[in-house]
């Protein structure tokens, strides 16, 4: 699913308006009722107080027409105007007319005035700024934010919470309106994603207002959700007539003393993916736990007992999973390095891979195109320098990733993958999975997918996506504390039949059929 800029929302309500022949109010009657309808659905008539804060703006045009609804259909409503500014839009005085046509005086908020009582119980819908936010509110519209916040009641935000800007990061954390529930029009926005900007929002759903779809279609977006219908086409069956070598060879190469583990995991994740064979290159004490715990697996030892010293190997790997548990020793560096002149194999760099690469940027040129980087924020910080924000962050991690021509995936809550100027938001994943080892599992998983010859960004999204989708099923197992990489991994399978799974009702349909 796409995800627009403002100005791209902006260029899709004019393109709507001229080709549906309509005038702008009449979409913001459509946000309206799309409002009024979920409201109304979950309220069912109930006289739970309806506080209704409402810029000047669209947003608060939305808010006006919304109230009229919700009067109109026997609410108890209370309508205030929060007057930020006297450069009133037409469409909000449009619906403030029509307010005051069915004799709604709304209560209007000026700096200096008190706030109104807000009970435990009542509705909060906040309609203050939405898309349009690009500048500081005054300093009593924040007043009135943090008195929104501070209340008990139950706060629903049009489209955005106000004082959440589009493209940037607000410089104080209580300038925001912490939702509990955001109704969005027609396409999530970024701001939802990101950590820093993303903790405002409890829970979103997106309301479909009619954009036109051509437009929709047509416009190419910078970011896009990642959801089961962009990774469903990604799939790659298996083939009745093939053999283990139609899905490739695998190569680990990690671990250190007490961190044999690191690999297990990888290793793991990558057969369970999928991957026809697996080897894996360890140093000698990883020999006996390598061979006693996956039994699949083949494994070559380094000379060293504790760390890896050298890479010798005499195998044609399809792909090369590098960096788990492996350690940053002077000689492991030296031997990475010997390791980047000869290899042609596409990479999967992980944990100590990647701050090897970033205590020694030169090795980056070595890397063949579009080799994948997975780095967690403190790895990602090494690589990119200390950003400004989660904005910033992006911008520099599209710059980084054009340099070197790699896939950087930013591992987070909404993990990101960027390549080529784009980047593919993940909808998967919970907080269970921040735990050990899970990035191990991400690594493996990833390498697996490369083996059966899925592209380097395809399995980094599909990768990314599945690996979500297993901790998901683990929490619904096991709940969200006991979620561990070992669990990830077993679901691993699980995540791919949920791929397939048709909703419940529609396989109703069917059998009755
Ligand atoms: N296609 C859609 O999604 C539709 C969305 N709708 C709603 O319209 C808003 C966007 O409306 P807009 O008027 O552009 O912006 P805001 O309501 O957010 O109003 C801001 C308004 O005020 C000015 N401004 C910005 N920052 C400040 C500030 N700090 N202090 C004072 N004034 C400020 C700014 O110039 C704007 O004029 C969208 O979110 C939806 O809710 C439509 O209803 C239908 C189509
Ligand atoms: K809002």
């Amino acid at each position: 699913m796409k995800i627009f800029t403002a100005e791209q929302i902006y260029a899709a309500d004019r393109f709507t308006i001229e080709k549906q022949q309509i005038t702008s109010d009449v979409l913001m009657e459509r946000a309206a009722t799309q409002i009024y309808e979920w409201m109304n659905s979950r309220l069912q008539g109930a006289q739970v107080k309806i506080h209704l804060f409402c810029g000047i703006g669209n947003n608060g045009g939305d808010g006006v027409a919304l109230a009229r609804q919700l009067h109109e259909n026997g609410y108890s409503i209370e309508v205030y105007v929060v007057n930020y500014s006297d450069k009133r839009s037409k469409d909000f005085l449009l619906n403030l007319d029509r307010l005051k046509e069915r004799k709604l005086w709304p209560e209007f908020l000026d700096s200096g005035c008190d706030f109104p009582e807000l009970g435990r119980k009542d509705i909060i819908v906040d309609a203050v700024f939405g898309i349009g936010l690009n500048r500081n509110p005054d300093a009593w519209v924040l007043k009135l934010i943090n008195y929104l916040n501070t209340s008990s009641a139950f706060i629903l935000s049009i489209d955005i919470p106000s004082g959440l800007f589009m493209e940037r990061v607000p410089e104080n954390r209580d300038d925001i309106i912490r939702a509990n529930h955001v109704l969005s029009f027609q396409a999530p926005k970024l701001s939802f994603f990101l950590p820093q900007t993303g903790i405002y929002i409890n829970q979103w759903e997106l309301l479909d207002i009619g954009l036109d779809d051509e437009y929709l279609f047509k416009t190419e977006t910078v970011y896009e959700l990642i959801g089961k219908p962009e990774v469903l086409p990604m799939y790659m069956p298996r083939l009745k007539f093939s053999h283990k070598g139609n899905y490739g060879h695998s190569f680990i190469i990690g671990g250190s003393y007490g961190k044999i583990g690191a690999v297990q995991l990888a290793a793991k994740a990558c057969l369970e993916i999928g991957s026809g064979l697996l080897t894996t290159y360890v140093p000698e004490c990883g020999y006996i736990p390598m061979q006693t715990s996956l039994p699949e697996a083949m494994v070559i030892v380094d000379d060293e007992d504790e760390k890896i010293t050298t890479i010798n190997f005499d195998l044609k790997p399809t792909v090369v999973g590098i960096g788990m548990g492996m350690g940053t020793h002077k000689i492991t560096i030296k031997a990475f390095s010997e390791f980047l002149k000869t290899n042609t194999a596409p990479l999967v760099i992980d944990a100590d891979g990647l701050n090897i690469l970033s205590g020694t940027p030169e090795l980056l040129n070595r890397l063949p195109n579009q080799t994948v980087l997975t780095p967690h924020p403190k790895e990602l910080e090494r690589l990119l320098g200390k950003w400004r924000d989660d904005f910033d962050k992006l911008d520099r991690a599209k710059a980084f990733s054009k340099k070197y021509d790699c896939i950087l995936i930013i591992k987070g809550a909404h993990t990101i993958v960027i390549y080529n100027g784009k980047g593919y938001v993940n909808s998967t994943g919970n907080p269970g999975m921040a735990t050990a080892g899970s990035g191990d599992v991400l690594a493996g998983m990833i390498t697996g997918l490369i083996a059966q010859g899925y592209n380097s960004l395809d399995a980094s999204v599909f990768g990314v996506y599945l690996h979500g989708l297993s901790g998901d099923l683990s929490v619904s197992e096991s709940g969200y504390e006991a979620v561990t990489a070992s669990k990830l991994i077993d679901n691993i399978g699980k995540a791919f039949l949920e791929l397939f799974r048709r909703p419940e009702q529609e396989q109703h349909i069917e059998e009755k059929n």
